[in-house]
């Protein structure tokens, strides 16, 4: 049994010894079986959540009423939840309050997906009802029982069933695939942050392509914030190789920059309810965009402007839309950028206060201007960045004369 698994056997076998049954499930489950690596290992149990409590000396109670309580064993937080039915659902979201049952065999049939419905005990024995192993073989994704059903408990299943092609590869099922070109519009009814965090998922997996194609096919992006009419731009994403994007800025920075026009991009990444940050992050990069896409190459002066981090992630845009090398780009942007003798205006030799004495003036408009003009010296190797040399050339320059400042 993998580490992640073994460290937490102790749970398992506790419960276990109180006469409760006790199993992995869910994602870390189908990611053992994938050979990908583990996020969290989720545990599904017997025991009521009052029961668990009483049995393990650190437990968090975070979801009480879906039967989830979190064990910390030696410091990792593990969630342990009840076997549980989801009872009758309303507004196509997950339930207010669920139904506890004592078999495993029950839990498992609420969940989502075959490949996410096999339970694994603590000697490494899979329970699989629902043939998760199988699809898995056959890589595809299949929901558990009826497709309508499934995603009319939780509508946000059909995205994450997209996610989960991006992230696997693997095909819809045919009646999965139907459902979803049938219930899409039940998407509607879901939080947007929950959509965003699957939407993110689909843009970075290694096969994001096939999600985009399945998101125009289903009709599942007319339900996507800002997508609905999108259809023709829609169909350009997924003819592109995302894997070549590595950052969240950079994703958005791409798919704001093939889908939209300058205006629409800032209410659009407000829609998706993005962190501020990220939303200004993006928008520097789709400033920076145009300016680079209408030269040949690099000027020292943009590296300067808008920083490496910025400059990188929009070379690396620019080179998945013109089809080039995006690492070489990198490389060759990195080396450029070493070769800057100042990174920023706290790399210049001297301060507005060295200016202001030279000239003997206070501060003002003019200060700003002068500082701005000896960066630029600087930077395009007009003037080493050395105070002695720089009062000359300002001198030389007759910059220090009021009129020309
Ligand atoms: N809408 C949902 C969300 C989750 N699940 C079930 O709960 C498990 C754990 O959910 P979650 O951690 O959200 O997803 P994972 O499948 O584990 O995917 P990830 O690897 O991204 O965590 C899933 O495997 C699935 O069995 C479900 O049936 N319906
Ligand atoms: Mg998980």
């Amino acid at each position: 049994m993998k580490e992640p698994f073994q460290r937490a056997l102790g749970i398992i076998r506790k419960l276990k010894q109180h006469g409760y049954e006790a199993y992995f499930v869910g994602g870390a489950v189908r990611d053992y079986l994938l050979n990908r690596p583990l996020g969290d290992i989720d545990i599904a149990t017997s025991a009521l959540p009052e029961e668990v409590i009483k049995l393990f000396p650190k437990t968090i109670p975070v979801g009480l009423k879906h039967g989830t309580v979190v064990v910390l064993n030696d410091g990792i937080p593990y969630e342990v939840t009840t076997f549980r039915t989801e009872g009758t659902y309303e507004d196509y979201r997950r339930p207010e309050s669920v139904t506890f049952v004592r078999s495993l065999r029950e839990d498992l049939q609420r969940r989502d997906f075959t490949m996410n419905a096999i339970a694994m005990d603590d000697h490494g024995t899979l329970y699989d009802p629902f043939h998760g192993q199988r699809a898995i073989s056959a890589k595809i994704i299949c929901t558990v029982g009826k497709a309508s059903e499934r995603f009319s408990e939780d509508a946000l299943r059909m995205m994450r069933a997209i996610r989960f092609v991006s992230q696997l590869g693997f095909a819809l099922e045919t009646e999965t695939k139907q459902a979803i070109i049938e219930h899409a519009s039940l998407l509607a009814h879901i939080s947007v942050e929950r959509i965003t965090a699957e939407f993110e998922k689909l843009m970075a997996g290694p096969f994001a392509e096939k999600a985009f194609s399945l998101l125009e096919e289903t009709g599942l992006y007319v339900y996507l914030p800002g997508l609905r009419e999108k259809k023709e731009p829609l169909k350009k994403l997924a003819q592109y190789d995302w894997k070549a994007l590595s950052s969240s800025m950079e994703r958005w920075g791409f798919l704001c920059y093939l889908l939209l026009s300058d205006q629409e991009s800032s209410a659009f990444l407000r829609l998706w309810k993005l962190p501020n940050r990220l939303m200004k992050d993006v928008q520097h990069i789709l400033r920076i965009l145009p300016l680079i896409r209408s030269h040949d190459d690099w000027k020292k002066e943009q590296l300067y402007e808008f920083g490496l981090d910025y400059a990188l992630a929009a070379e690396t845009i620019r080179s998945l839309i013109d089809m080039e090398d995006a690492y070489s780009n990198r490389q060759r942007l990195v080396a450029l950028f070493a070769q800057l003798p100042i990174k920023s205006r706290s790399d210049l030799a001297i301060t507005g206060k060295d200016i202001m004495g030279w000239m003997g003036r206070p501060g003002g408009p003019w200060l700003a201007n002068i500082l701005k003009k000896v960066e630029q010296a600087v930077i395009q190797g007009k003037v080493e960045n050395d105070k002695e040399r720089i009062k000359e050339w300002l001198i030389s320059c007759n910059l220090t004369q009021e009129k020309n400042c």
